[in-house]
């Protein structure tokens, strides 16, 4: 079964992604996952103009190789842009082996060890009494797990925090904005104090305990902001609320700044969205210094690598939290459903749920039912792109937003 047909379909349905379609000898579709929210089209060029010719006439059912073909054989290594191009391919290949199977491809990957994947929402909120309403939504949307971000008092808007939320609307945070300046797409500037927010946070956490309880399992991400200082200091702070986890403490390219924060706090330690191949964890796993990774399968290879990487973290008593906001695609976050019914070290599933309009692009059949998300029975990754809907919806460019210093610094976001 040779590839014969291979293609890229940029849309943008409510929000930008980028989708690889394979076309087999047989007539078989395979679709991945290439969106790297804010560089959309750089990922879009690699597979259109270095990708695609070379799959033409490649045996469809060799994914290693095909993998180790493109990783090695383009001399330059890693990176998320390749790494995403690597994934679409990756993924749309092991769409079409599990079509082809008639199977869907969690029973590719050992079969189900669970009966659905625990998925975590976020909740937000500028401030307490918004930030409790939008975790009541959540809870009436059936999640059993949270993620908790809000406003800092004397800051604007900040990372995580849905600005205009309606009271009862559901929670719909696209941090990516097409803010046009003088004709120029443009990134938006935020303004950042990390003091002013770890003196904050705590007692967002203990008022959100005392209102709903111990029970809940809570998150939060704290994008890469703090030093390896103020992130023990967080972590200590936090650890009366026992958090599920910590996310994105400190910046993603310093492994070594997770040692200093593990010797200071029990909070669990998540990191990894911005990582792309399983050597960005080398020292957080060998010395045990995470407790969840949170790759995206779309930007860390595809399905071959993340199985990988977990399966490397298992040996370590690491478990997944895979990435899934909604700038990875329905194929995409299919992808992780699969691999998260499969794993034995399953953590945690992010969903950001998509917009109707995403929804009508892709057509999926993933479910969500009692907190637990499954990826349905459908042969494949069980995700269909509607190309005329698809068509509809012109590449608008959107960029993730800039955060600066009150003294005009650049910081991380
Ligand atoms: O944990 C998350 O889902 C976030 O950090 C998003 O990846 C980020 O806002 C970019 O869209
Ligand atoms: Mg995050």
């Amino acid at each position: 079964m040779l590839i014969t047909d291979v293609s890229v379909v940029v849309t943008s349905p409510g929000r930008n992604f980028v989708t690889l379609k394979i076309t087999t000898s047989d007539g078989v579709v395979g679709l991945g996952d290439a969106t790297v929210n804010g560089r959309e089209l750089a990922v879009a060029s690699y597979l259109t103009d270095h990708v695609a010719a070379l799959l033409i006439g490649r045996e469809a059912n060799n994914i290693e190789d095909t993998w180790q073909y493109l990783y090695r054989g383009a001399y330059w290594r890693r990176g998320p842009i390749t790494m995403a191009a690597i994934a679409a391919v990756d993924m749309a290949l092991w769409d079409i082996k599990a079509k082809v199977a008639g199977l869907p491809l969690y029973q590719l990957l050992g079969g189900a060890s669970r009966t659905g994947a625990l998925a975590y929402g976020h909740a937000s909120g500028s401030d307490i009494p918004a930030l409790f309403d939008s975790i009541r939504n959540h809870l009436e949307l059936g999640y059993k797990a949270i993620r908790i971000q809000t406003g800092v008092p004397g800051l604007g808007q900040v990372y995580g925090v849905a600005s205009d939320q309606k009271p009862g609307a559901r929670y719909d945070y696209e941090p990516a904005k097409r803010n046009v300046v003088d004709g120029r797409p443009l990134p938006v500037e935020e303004a950042w104090d990390t003091r002013a927010y770890l003196r904050h946070v705590p007692t967002v956490f203990e008022a959100v305990r005392n209102e709903f309880g111990p029970e809940l399992p809570l998150l939060h991400d704290g994008h890469h902001r703090m030093t390896p200082i103020q992130a023990a200091k967080l972590g200590k702070s936090l650890e009366p609320y026992d958090l599920f986890w910590l996310e994105d403490c400190t910046p993603g390219e310093d492994q070594d700044a997770l040692r200093l924060v593990r010797q200071h706090t029990t909070t669990p330690i998540a990191i990894g969205e911005v990582f792309n191949s399983v050597f960005d964890y080398q020292t957080l796993i060998t010395e045990r210094l995470i407790d969840y990774v949170r790759s995206a399968v779309t930007h860390t290879g595809g399905v071959t690598a993340m199985k990988k990487l977990l399966d490397f973290a298992a040996v370590y008593g690491i478990k997944s939290g895979m990435h899934g906001p909604t700038d990875i695609s329905p194929v995409g976050m299919a992808a992780a459903l699969h691999i998260d019914m499969a794993i034995h070290n399953f953590g945690i599933q992010e969903y950001m749920q998509h917009s109707a309009e995403t929804l009508e692009v892709f057509r999926t059949s993933y479910t969500f039912t009692g907190g637990l998300l499954h990826p349905g029975e459908n042969p494949g990754l069980g995700v269909d792109l509607d190309e005329d809907a698809a068509a509809t919806f012109e590449y608008t460019p959107a960029y993730l937003p800039v955060n600066r210093l009150q003294d005009g610094t650049v910081h991380d976001w």
